[in-house]
């Protein structure tokens, strides 16, 4: 039976072009055809398909005079953005999504069939099914906005490209380059594609129509042809000799398994449908692809990562609404490794940064951060020279001394103070600097342990105070916690999401309490973390356990990172803090004594693990630091049964307490959606991306199962295992937190 498109149900009726342009025919043969959707983005849904089927048979199917055809978009920055999620999720049966991907290739039939050629005007995000319909033209251009990107980014939705990309890319890019594409899903800019043979022509995106329709032109009567790029010698060797290909098959299997820790069955997908094309027809290897990629799309990975697309997308939103003023120059207090990348993700997103210090010493190490940044950046091609010179050009360097920062105080529009973590010293730096900044300025603290509304206490204008908890390294972390205190206005709220998201960061909104969301819940899991080794479970087991479940580091690595001085801090701050039995179970003394013992993590070359200084730097964290296993062993049990425990009892009871809390958080109204709680231990802790967070986690495995398990582990180890009351509701009648 024919199934019918979820996301096209409602429009059926409706006949009228939704999807396209009136088509222009030109008097040189050349048929434009603009890509224009009734949203923001162009995707590709059943109705688009139709309609273009519809065009095409009634338009260009039978008309001698069209001699070529030019795919362009109506839209100023974007191609297509891909198949429309929003269907994917909503076709309930997923092995119907088998046949919308063969009812894609019907269409690509269909534009094929009258073979006259069909180019790819590029402008803007060309990615997914978008990058796959621009494969199936025969001739591609792109323009050289930094808008343009192209790319197969369905590997992070736990899919595959299920329109042909995984056959169709290869024989233009080789092999190698096909599978990296396609396996990390990263964009590639318009230089690049060209230089790989992902597209065959760049223009500037001014000429983009003209140059098409010129080259279209010229396909037709034969004057252009599409030449692919030669292969070097080695790429040769390696993609097309029975015993490179082998070497690479064997290579790329490694690469997988070690990226992927087994938890993205889609990693294996993707190199299967390679694999099946090189030795199948056409025809089978497009619906082999089809089928992968329905059977993909019905995974829980699928359905978590698209959940946290989803998620951040609609956390791009600001709930406090769009600012009455667009904040442009912002003052950074304090240039140690928060400040100054602070200042870095702001100057990189075009604000003019007054970068405040003490004296010249302490702001020329901010700022000569940000420019080692951005060298390695430069040296990486991910920057331009202008683009570093530029960045550097609107960090301005000021210190305590002298007047000339009150001076550019008063037109700071926003202030981001990133102190040290000491409340007399942060009511210093605001009473200081609002002797000179404007009425209106918004002053945002960095912290990670005070409250918002304690630091507000020293302001003439707590209206305008709001709390921003940056994530280490700023520049790489993508999580930002807005903590509004009870008396902040919804301008400063907005500002502070505003210049949040401008920085690249997806923003949640919080409640001003003890930890906030997310070292909130990572306190019960660091204090089960102690249980655990004083129960006997090896430092090195632990790490390797946790990074099995999905976690970047396990969390001994995680301590030395964050530096166990911090982390010792958070956790005494919230064992002091309103959080009772659930920051009970272990004793985070231990950690005391490393601190003192000056075992701080990487950053002092010993912690739990050594980091010798290399030439480098400090590398290693492979070889544990005895003098820390022996005073471990003075918190450890004799006869611990810790050793013996299995692996997945030692990751419920991590990752148990890390859930509930958030659970809790979400009952507390500390965060206001299980969409937020998700995002945030993703993004902010390193939660596996695969399980989609503690909420998608509960919805997998049923808050009945999951909250049994925790009582389970209450009655045999104490209180600070017994579910939340939202989580015992749930559980109740197994319902869901993501409807
Ligand atoms: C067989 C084929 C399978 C596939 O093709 S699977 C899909 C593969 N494609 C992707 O994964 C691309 C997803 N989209 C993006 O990564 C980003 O978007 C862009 C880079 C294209 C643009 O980012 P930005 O400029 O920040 O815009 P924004 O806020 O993310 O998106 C604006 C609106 O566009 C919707 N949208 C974007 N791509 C899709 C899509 N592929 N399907 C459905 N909706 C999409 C969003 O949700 C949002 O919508 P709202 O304005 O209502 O919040």
């Amino acid at each position: 039976m024919p199934m019918e498109d979820p996301a096209s149900v409602e429009s059926t009726s409706d006949k009228s072009p939704r999807f396209f342009q009136p088509v222009e025919k030109l008097d040189n043969g050349v048929a434009i055809i603009r890509i224009d959707g009734p949203e923001k983005m162009n995707t590709i849904s059943g109705d688009f398909r139709q309609e273009i089927e519809d065009i095409w048979s009634g338009q260009i199917a039978e008309d001698p005079s069209v001699k070529a055809v030019v795919f362009i978009s109506g839209k100023p920055d974007n191609y297509i953005a891909g198949a429309d999620i929003r269907m994917i999720s909503a076709t309930e049966d997923k092995a119907d999504l088998k046949q919308i991907c063969m009812d894609g290739h019907a269409t690509f039939d269909i534009l094929a069939k009258k073979g006259i050629p069909v180019i790819a005007a590029i402008n803007g995000a060309c990615l997914g099914g978008g990058l796959e319909w621009a494969l199936h033209c025969d001739y591609r251009l792109a323009t050289t906005s930094p808008k343009t990107v192209l790319g197969l980014p369905e590997v992070k939705l736990g899919l595959l490209p299920g329109w042909g990309g995984t056959q169709l890319l290869h024989p233009l890019v080789g092999l190698q380059a096909a599978l990296d594409m396609i396996l990390t899903g990263k964009n590639i800019r318009p230089h690049k594609a060209l230089k790989m043979g992902l597209v065959d022509q760049l223009v500037d995106a001014a000429s983009l129509e003209a140059v098409a329709v010129e080259a279209a032109a010229s396909l037709a009567d034969g004057s252009l042809k599409s030449k692919r790029k030669p292969k070097a010698l080695m790429n040769k060797i390696i993609e097309d000799t029975p015993m490179g290909r082998s070497i690479m098959w064997k290579k790329v299997g490694e690469k997988v398994a070690k990226s992927t820790g087994g938890n993205y069955p889609n990693a294996t997908a993707i190199v299967d449908c390679i694999k099946f094309g090189l030795s199948s027809s056409k025809q089978a290897a497009l619906e082999y692809e089809a089928q992968r990629f329905s059977e993909m799309a019905a995974t829980p990975e699928s359905e978590s990562l698209i959940g946290l697309f989803e998620g951040s997308t609609a956390l791009k939103k600001n709930r406090f609404g769009k600012p009455a003023k667009k904040v442009e120059k912002v003052a950074v207090l304090g240039a140690g490794l928060m400040g100054a990348g602070i200042a870095q993700v702001s100057a990189e997103k075009g604000m003019t940064v007054l970068l405040k210090d003490r004296d010249s010493a302490s702001v020329g190490k901010g700022t000569s951060y940000i420019m080692d940044n951005a060298a390695a950046k430069l040296k990486k091609r991910r920057m331009t020279k202008y683009e570093m010179d530029t960045v550097g050009s609107r960090v301005i360097p000021l210190t305590d001394e002298g007047d000339l920062w009150k001076r550019h105080f008063g037109s700071a529009e926003m202030v981001i103070e990133a102190v040290p973590e000491n409340l007399d010293l942060k009511h210093r730096v605001i009473q200081q600097a609002e002797q000179f900044l404007p009425e209106d300025c918004v002053f945002a603290t960095n912290t990670s342990a005070l409250p918002i509304r304690d630091i507000a206490k020293a302001s003439k204008r707590p209206q305008n105070v709001v709390g921003m908890h940056y994530f280490s390294p700023v520049p790489m972390m993508p999580l930002l916690e807005i903590i509004p205190h009870d008396g902040t206005s919804d301008a400063a709220a907005a500002a502070a999401v505003d210049v949040g998201g401008r920085q690249g960061k997806t923003c949640i909104v919080v409640k001003d309490v003890p930890g906030f969301y997310v070292n909130r819940c990572l306190g019960p899991f660091l204090v089960e973390t102690c249980a655990l080794v004083e129960a006997g479970v090896g430092l090195e087991q632990l790490d390797k356990v946790m990074k099995s479940y999905g976690l970047p580091v396990g969390p001994i690595t995680l301590a030395d990172e964050v530096g166990i001085d911090i982390g010792f801090h958070v956790q005494s701050f919230l064992s002091e803090a309103d959080m009772g039995v659930r920051m009970t179970g272990g004793n985070v003394a231990v950690m005391g004594d490393m601190v003192e013992k000056g075992f701080l993590g990487r950053k002092s070359g010993k912690g739990f693990y050594l980091y010798p200084k290399g030439k480098k730097g400090n590398k290693g964290g492979k070889e544990l630091n005895p003098e820390a296993v022996s005073l471990i062993k003075a918190h450890q049990a004799a006869g611990g049964a810790g050793a013996s425990l299995a692996n997945d009892v030692i990751q419920d009871r991590m990752m148990c307490r890390f859930v509930n809390e958030a659970a809790l958080c979400l009952q507390e109204g500390i965060i206001s959606s299980p969409v937020d709680g998700d995002i945030g231990a993703v993004f902010g802790m390193g939660f596996p991306p695969f399980r989609g967070g503690p909420f998608r986690l509960l919805d997998q495995r049923g808050a009945g199962a999951y909250a049994d398990m925790m009582n389970r582990l209450a009655d045999e180890h104490g209180e600070q295992f017994r579910p939340c009351q939202l989580l015992m509701d749930h559980a109740r009648g197994d319902k869901k937190f993501h409807t």
